[in-house]
């Protein structure tokens, strides 16, 4: 289990992360879902004892990263796939973790086969690696201690489409032997199809949190008119409120039966009525991702 309790960062002037509280449950695979500098890695590092918050904790298991004794036996983390040696080879990065964490040479091996990378893959030098192979490296350098926990900021970067189902079924299969799985990522499909709860995250707060099906879950109806201008001003003239919903469809908080009837009784032609599943979720990432997180920082010119 991770837990993050009323935890803050500061650079400068910019709160980079702003009083986050959640849980990753084991057992689970949790999404941290944001947009480009949201603070998901900043999260994640302070979650790793890479960065010192300015407030609250973060703790794995009940401790902090920094207090447990060889930490890579009991959490995987990866933060950024292309920070790995760019002159060592593949399996000599296994072998350096193994040999660190007093793992057996074995090991090495075992964890090459689980990720796919073949023995001819691994005796390459890291810097002639794909995004995708760096990324079922760090996959293997996290999974190598057999930890409880995986911390895995944007896995999916870089892996072609077989890569990311492969990723799916391994961290499915950690989570159903028991396992916690945190990983981020500024997709929302993406979680969507892997994540039991998910953790949505905007210029450094928490905007939503939740399992995914409370989360997908929104009242309200969804509906698309053959003539899209007619159908809005018949459901006007009907008194019922609706919105547009950027695909040609209208949502409205009206049940679906009363949106059938007021298209029937005007001869409406309807190509579309159904609950409105998912959409509020997608709508509040949407606006998430158009927010102006990034400029802010731009104006502070805060990077370091
Ligand atoms: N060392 C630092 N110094 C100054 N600002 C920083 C530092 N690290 C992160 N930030 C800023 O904090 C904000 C959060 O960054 P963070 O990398 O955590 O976001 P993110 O959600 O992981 O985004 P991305 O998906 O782009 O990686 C960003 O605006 C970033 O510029």
């Amino acid at each position: 289990m991770i837990t993050f309790e009323n935890v803050s960062k500061r650079y400068g002037g910019f709160t980079a992360v702003d009083d986050v509280s959640f849980v990753a449950r084991s057992g689970r695979v949790t999404g941290f879902l944001g947009p480009n500098g949201a603070g998901k890695s900043t999260s994640m590092r302070i979650m790793a004892g890479l960065t010192l918050p300015d407030h609250g904790v973060a703790t794995i298991g009940g401790h902090a990263y920094a207090d447990i004794p060889n930490p890579g036996r009991h959490v995987g983390v990866l933060l950024d796939a292309s920070a790995q040696h760019a002159g060592r080879t593949g399996r000599e990065v296994l072998a350096l973790t193994a040999m660190t964490m007093g793992l057996p040479g074995s090991s090495v091996d075992e964890m090459l086969e689980t990720v796919g990378l073949t023995p001819t893959e691994a005796k390459r030098r890291v810097k002639n690696y794909s995004l995708g192979m760096r990324q079922r490296l760090g996959i293997a350098n996290a999974l190598i201690g057999k930890p409880s926990v995986l911390i895995l900021d944007e896995p999916a970067n870089g892996l072609d489409p077989a890569g990311i189902h492969w990723m799916r079924g391994l961290l499915r299969q950690f989570a159903a032997d028991g396992g916690t799985v945190l990983l981020s990522s500024h997709l929302l499909h993406e979680v969507e199809m892997i994540a039991d709860d998910m953790v949505l995250i905007g210029r450094g707060k928490i905007v939503a949190q939740g399992s995914k099906q409370e989360l997908l879950q929104t009242a309200g109806t969804f509906v698309r008119g053959e003539d899209p201008q007619l159908l809005a001003k018949v459901l006007a003239d009907a008194g019922i409120t609706a919105t547009a919903s950027g695909d040609g469809g209208l949502r409205t908080e009206v049940d679906p039966i009363e949106i059938g009837r007021a298209a029937a009784a005007a001869g409406v032609v309807l190509v579309e009525l159904r609950p409105a599943e998912g959409a509020g979720l997608e709508e509040m990432f949407l606006q998430l991702t158009a927010s102006d997180a990034r400029e802010s920082v731009n104006s502070e010119g805060a990077a370091a």
